[in-house]
């Protein structure tokens, strides 16, 4: 009975709220066709109310300041109408499923408790003066992700609000009908959290607004310190909170940040397409994205030949010489480390007094200013002027050589010959333009002389601009070659700097010297060399992003972390990661980027230990794989055991894979069989597809559908599928120590079912 009473009461606060947000749509509808035609009518009418008059002085700013005028009251317009469209969306999202909690809280010294309806936005009454339902985001609503029924408080800007909280409801509604209510208790309703578990996976990861943990909670909402850093385990919803992290700082900040001060750090393409959807979901628009390979890519790759982060994987997991790849892997951890750039502070010192390496000045095969020049120049400032200010100078003493040789080049036979092989078009364009710039004037350029004259002034300039622009932009500095003085042992700078270098310097700079003389940057050289770079050169900034979340975080180098740490220095940092997904080899005996000893101010870290991805099963044999006695806290939730399957050769391999694959196929939407590496993977597609009907992902894929899915484990980063299949978990295949994390995390992507298969001998992280 009482049941039933509830039950009919919240049918009418539903249909209360439906009320009001079909009336606010309809008033919106006409607001916006109002603000439609006002922005109509103004452009229409724009120059009927300018009068254009340029006649004197005071005309010209007359009418400047009436266009001004127009301007403003067409973009007032507009950005009323954006705002309508805006609203109209969150009202759409609303009228389907307007709130999906309610806490009841009698505040300490209050005689009536406050109903508080919890949804993705705020809505207010029709006389926009009461809250009918409050946004997730709002302080008041933080109690239902952090308390259970009983004494409870939340923090406003300025003071604790104590009481007690005497109900704690979550609702099922959809399509703007109540389909479920249920009070809760100790934790946030576990029934609803399973059900949304236990459904299948998706292309995009969704919003967890409605079963927030209190954990999570904490995450979201910090706000203390500069640098957050959330070390969880696999599955334990670390991209998730920091997508709701994104939200609630828009929402908490919004008067002083927009999404496109907020930036994601992500591992690559595919993982952007599979966030991007989460804020546009809850009516924020979304963060900017970037992948440390895109950023890298738009430094250096103009001018270089660059690895990629995926190839240097490659070229590690297929590796078969040991020696061979011990050498590779000291060589990328010492360049990913401190000690290098400790090093590399050094060399900087250094060349502060000699040593930096310059290009002659060359324009059509003659040298006009050679590099020793320049760095005669250049080292003739005090070294207490910074290498950057030096640069500035240099670069300014440049631009007046040029200018000077400039005039020395009119009337050179080249420029006599260029004016010869000028054709009519191009001559009425140059005699145009010197019209147009106010030379001469038509009377007076049937002056031959002057017209040849002026005329070579041009074609010099012209032929000059690309080499001003150089100037300008430092290239007469020879990075390559001051990056590569550092490699080499017959320099000084090696003698200099020999106490800084690790046991295997030699090793590393006959690695390091070939590659460079290809202008080819590996990945373990490109952050080191943008930090060199942005030394001699100055720094680049980007003091516009106000935050950064660096998802994956256990990828990056200490080196990656002080170049972001260069690049946004006015931004806060949210730090996510787990140790054991490390499968960069750069990060292997390096400080990791979760540890708070490596920033020099306020890191605060945040632990999350329960999974919620995977089944109990899966991460009982998951957890197995680690091996050093680490606890992964399930979420109560089970499915079959996992299986493991050794085959004896590669075609009884793809005839289970395949059957298995029908069977898993009957029940799920995304099955993933992970490889090792691409190359396994393009091998394993051959023989699949013919069978099933399948997608390979390689390292330019952007997206994926729903269906069969072959990918190598580094480009399952971060995602999850209902089931994957492990390709070939063979002891020949995974067996090096440092493999270990790489074969966790294809495992950790599972939702409900995980299927290992081996050619004969199992990997040893399994037995
Ligand atoms: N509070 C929650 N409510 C509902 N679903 C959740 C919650 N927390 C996490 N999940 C779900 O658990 C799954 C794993 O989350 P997510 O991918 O964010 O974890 P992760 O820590 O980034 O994992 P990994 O490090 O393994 O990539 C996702 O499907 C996510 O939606």
């Amino acid at each position: 009975m009482e049941n039933q009473k509830d039950w009919l009461e919240e049918k009418h606060y539903l249909a209360h709220c439906l009320t009001i947000i079909d009336d606010k749509i309809k008033e919106l509808l006409h607001k916006e066709k109002g603000f439609k035609e006002n922005a109509g009518t103004i452009r229409k009418t724009f120059w009927d109310d300018v009068r254009v008059n340029l006649d004197t002085a005071e005309d010209v700013d007359e009418t400047f300041m009436a266009i001004k005028q127009q301007v403003e009251l067409l973009s007032d317009s507009e950005l009323a109408q954006q705002r309508a469209i805006r609203n109209m969306k969150v009202y759409e999202r609303l009228q389907q499923s307007p709130y999906f909690a309610r806490i009841d809280f009698l505040q300490d010294g209050q005689q009536e408790p406050l109903k508080i309806y919890i949804g993705v936005a705020t809505l207010l009454d029709q006389q926009d003066e009461n809250i009918v339902i409050y946004d997730w985001r709002a302080p008041i609503s933080s109690m239902y992700y952090d308390h259970t029924p009983g004494d409870a408080y939340y923090t406003t800007s300025t003071e604790e609000i104590y009481g007690k909280m005497l109900l704690k409801r979550q609702f099922i509604i959809k399509n703007g009908e109540l389909q479920s209510m249920f009070n809760t208790g100790l934790t946030i309703g576990d029934d609803l959290l399973l059900d949304i578990l236990a459904q299948n996976a998706n292309e995009h990861i969704r919003s967890i607004v409605a079963t927030i943990q209190a954990e999570q909670n904490k995450i979201i909402r910090h706000l203390r310190s500069r640098y957050l850093i959330v070390e969880g385990v696999a599955g334990s919803g670390k991209t998730a909170v920091a997508l709701q992290r994104v939200a609630y700082l828009l929402y908490r900040y919004r008067n002083e940040i927009t999404a496109d001060q907020i930036l994601l750090i992500t591992p690559n393409q595919l993982f952007n397409q599979y966030v991007h959807t989460v804020l546009p979901d809850l009516g924020e628009d979304n963060m900017q994205q970037l992948t440390f390979t895109e950023y890298i890519e738009k430094r250096l790759g103009r001018q270089f030949q660059l690895e990629y982060p995926y190839e240097q994987l490659e070229q590690l997991l297929t590796e078969k010489d040991s020696t061979f790849y011990e050498m590779k892997l000291n060589s990328i951890t010492f360049k990913a480390s401190l000690a290098y750039k400790q090093l590399m502070d050094e060399y900087i010192s250094y060349l502060s007094n000699k040593g930096l390496l310059f290009k002659n000045i060359v324009f059509r095969g003659e040298r006009i200013i050679t590099a020793q020049e320049i760095a005669e120049y250049f080292y003739s400032f005090p070294s207490s002027l910074s290498i950057p200010d030096r640069l500035q100078l240099v670069k300014k003493w440049l631009l007046q050589r040029l200018t000077k040789f400039e005039k020395t080049e009119w009337t050179k036979e080249w420029v006599e010959e260029a004016m010869d092989l000028l054709d009519t078009e191009a001559y009425t364009k140059s005699y145009s333009k010197l019209l147009y710039e106010g030379h001469f004037t038509e009377n007076s350029f049937d002056d031959f002389d002057q017209e040849q004259k002026k005329l070579a002034k041009q074609i010099v300039k012209k032929q000059l601009k690309p080499l001003r622009n150089s100037i300008k932009h430092l290239k007469f500095v020879h990075i390559l070659g001051i990056y590569r003085q550092l490699f080499d042992l017959n320099n000084t700078v090696y003698q200099k700097l020999q106490h800084l270098v690790p046991d295997h310097w030699e090793d590393i700079c006959q690695q390091t010297l070939p590659n460079l003389a290809k202008r080819l940057i590996t990945y373990e050289d490109a952050a080191p060399f943008l930090y060199l770079q942005d030394k001699i050169e100055g720094q680049q900034t980007n003091t516009m992003i106000h935050h950064v979340l660096i998802d994956e975080a256990q990828d990056y180098s200490p080196f990656q972390l002080i170049l972001l740490q260069q690049l946004f220095p006015k931004a806060r940092m949210t730090i996510l990661g787990d140790g054991h997904q490390t499968i960069h080899p750069h990060t292997f005996d390096n400080p990791s980027l979760l540890n708070p000893k490596l920033y020099s101010e306020q890191a605060e870290k945040m632990i999350l230990t329960k999974s919620y991805r995977s089944t109990k099963q899966i991460i009982q044999l998951t957890a197995k794989i680690l091996n050093d006695g680490s606890e992964v806290e399930a979420f109560n939730r089970n499915g079959p055991e996992p299986s493991i399957t050794i085959v004896p050769n590669e075609v009884e391999l793809t005839a289970q894979i395949i059957q298995n694959i029908h069977e898993l196929s009957r029940q799920f939407d995304t099955i993933a069989v992970i490889c090792k590496t691409a190359a396994e993977c393009s091998a394993a597609y051959k023989q699949l597809n013919r069978h099933v009907d399948s997608q390979l992902i390689t390292h330019d894929t952007k997206q994926f559908k729903k269906g069969i899915l072959l990918l190598p484990a580094y480009m399952a980063k971060g995602i999850e599928f209902d089931a994957v299949i492990i390709y070939n978990a063979s002891a020949a295949t995974y067996s090096r120590e440092t493999e270990r994390h790489y074969f966790y995390t294809a495992c950790t992507r599972a939702m409900h079912e995980l299927h290992i298969y081996s050619i004969n001998k199992l990997t040893p992280f399994l037995q």
